[in-house]
């Protein structure tokens, strides 16, 4: 479709005109609320800004770790940008997910998504034209996504504080900025057979399990 046609979108305002995604639908610049075009739109399902919405498009493998358990991976290189999946899950009001924090491995903060990564280096580690400073998008109500029960293959994907792909908040469906879709994109080129990964975004020894204790995790990522 040309550049006319979604010029008509919806969401066109909302992300001060430029697109996400270049024509090959790689992601090109990390925000920290990105706008897909949505229902209210005009533009076809083929728009160049309706990647995530069409879901997987490469097939990974589940392979198992002896440090970390389950890992994923892909058997060809992915290129810089590329959609790899959604972390999907329960989504889990403030008060539920503080009670399930003693069973947190598959439990993914939304707000602190919306942070500018400074707990691990920022965003420029990864993506260098993304922006460097907070924009404190979400205040009151974060929602948690849990993927303990319900999920898809992002709930195997593990933390590095190397990593290879980056998790950006996406919305498309609603308007509320407190629960977008968390989607992770490849972050550099990546080679064959290499494990995905996206940075947890922890800050150690401030997590505390339901007796006030902090809990201590352990990261045995290749880099750490
Ligand atoms: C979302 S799950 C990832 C999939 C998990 N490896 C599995 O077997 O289902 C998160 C859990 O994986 C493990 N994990 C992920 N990254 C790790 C790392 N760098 N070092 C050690 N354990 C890790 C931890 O137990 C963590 O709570």
């Amino acid at each position: 479709m040309g550049v006319q046609s979604w010029g008509k979108c919806a969401c066109v305002a909302k992300i001060g005109g430029e697109l996400p995604y270049n024509h090959n639908g790689a992601f090109v610049q990390a925000k920290p609320l990105v706008y897909e075009s949505g229902p209210s739109c005009k533009c076809p399902p083929s728009c160049y800004n309706r990647v995530c919405q069409q879901g997987i498009k490469v097939q990974f493998e589940i392979f198992k770790n002896e440090a970390r358990g389950w890992g994923v991976r892909y058997l060809n290189s992915i290129p810089s940008g590329s959609f790899i999946c959604e972390y999907a899950g329960e989504l889990l009001e403030e008060k539920e997910a503080e009670r399930r924090t003693s069973n947190d491995e598959y439990l993914f903060d939304v707000r602190n998504n919306y942070n500018d990564g400074s707990l691990w280096g920022g965003l420029s580690n990864v993506m260098p034209d993304a922006p460097s400073s907070s924009c404190g998008v979400v205040e009151d109500g974060g929602f948690t996504i849990d993927a303990v029960e319900y999920g898809n293959v992002g709930r195997f994907v593990n933390h590095s504080c190397s990593p290879t792909l980056y998790a950006q908040n996406v919305l498309y469906d609603h308007e509320d900025k407190r629960m977008p879709h968390v989607m992770l994109f490849a972050a550099e080129n990546i080679p064959p057979l290499q494990e995905l990964t996206y940075h947890y975004n922890y800050v150690i020894d401030q997590v505390y399990d339901s007796s006030g204790n902090i809990k201590k995790k352990s990261c045995f990522c290749a880099t750490s």
